[in-house]
């Protein structure tokens, strides 16, 4: 049975189109990046997962059930995107009041451990910056060791040094076969931290892949060099290529293949090959085309 499924599931607040029959069904065990630029209805899609917003159509599962009920069974956890801590408590005491709520939950070492905290455990809410006070919103989502672990913009306050912990954490977390949803703006976060990327723009699902497949999606290689004054003539018809481009001597085949082209320009053609430049379409490239389109 699938983790997650949304099934044509719309949401509007009033007149705006805030999630547009999104359907999406996430497997047990799956990391998944929710990438999309602001007002794209990630944090909208979490809150639907949650039960705290209901659709206005369709319907949203969690192993097959309501999310309240989930919710109810504590089978999910999750850090949103703001979330007051109580200040008068310290982190230790905080993360053991949280662990408390929960029928099966992890040990309070381990939560420390998870979220890089047992150094702060003794400090109080109140006087942690704002990378320390991300973490301990992650520990208490993890409290309960949900089933599902929903992540709205975890990294957003924390410098590299944080981010680079608390993906580790993440990973950690994730590694007993628990299944990850996590939104981000970040590309390299998708790419680096997740087995399957979904890209959503408007409201509307724009991708859905790993960070490869959604960078060859987006079919985005060029291969260029110093044409001069040499013919322009076939290298349309060289293998992969879909366009070719010539600007002050220069030749920009766009491809499919890279190495098809290649091949076929030195072994298909007499041309004088200098200058050769490659690229491969990146994530962001990918991500700009895509949310644009759509
Ligand atoms: N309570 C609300 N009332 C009215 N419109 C809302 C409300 N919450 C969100 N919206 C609108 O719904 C759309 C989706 O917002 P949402 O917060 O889900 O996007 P997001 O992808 O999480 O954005 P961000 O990356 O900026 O956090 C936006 O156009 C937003 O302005």
């Amino acid at each position: 049975m699938n983790a997650i499924v949304f099934d044509h599931v719309s949401k509007h607040y009033g007149d705006v189109l805030a999630v547009d029959d999104l359907s999406l069904a996430i497997e047990p065990g799956n990391t998944v990046a929710l990438l999309g630029p602001n007002g794209a209805g990630k944090s909208t899609s979490i809150n639907l997962l949650l039960g705290l917003l209901k659709p206005t159509a369709g319907t949203v599962t969690v192993h097959g059930r309501s999310p309240d009920t989930a919710v109810k069974a504590g089978e999910m956890g999750a850090m949103l995107q703001n979330g007051a801590l109580i200040p008068e408590l310290s982190v230790r005491e905080l993360v053991d009041l949280v662990r408390r709520l929960y029928p099966r939950p992890l040990g309070l070492d381990e939560i420390l451990k998870l979220a890089d905290l047992t150094e702060l455990a003794g400090r109080r809410a109140n006087k942690l910056s704002g990378g320390q006070s991300q973490r301990v919103r992650f520990a208490l989502a993890i409290a309960g060791a949900p089933r599902i672990l929903l992540l709205d913009e975890p990294t957003a306050a924390m410098d590299v040094e944080s981010r680079l912990r608390f993906w580790a954490g993440m990973h950690d977390y994730a590694a007993g076969g628990r299944t990850v949803l996590f939104a981000t703006h970040y590309l390299e976060e998708a790419d680096e931290h997740s087995d399957r990327v979904v890209v959503i723009a408007k409201g509307r699902l724009a991708a859905d892949g790993t960070a490869a497949e959604i960078k060859a999606g987006a079919g985005g290689h060029t291969v260029s060099f110093a044409l001069g004054d040499q013919p322009v003539a076939g290298l349309d018809r060289l293998p992969g290529v879909t366009a070719v481009e010539v600007d002050a001597g220069t030749a920009v085949l766009h491809t499919t293949d890279t190495d098809a082209t290649l091949a076929g320009l030195f072994r298909g053609t007499t041309l004088d090959v200098r200058d050769l430049k490659l690229s491969g379409a990146d994530l962001e490239a990918a991500f700009l085309a895509l949310t644009r389109e759509s």
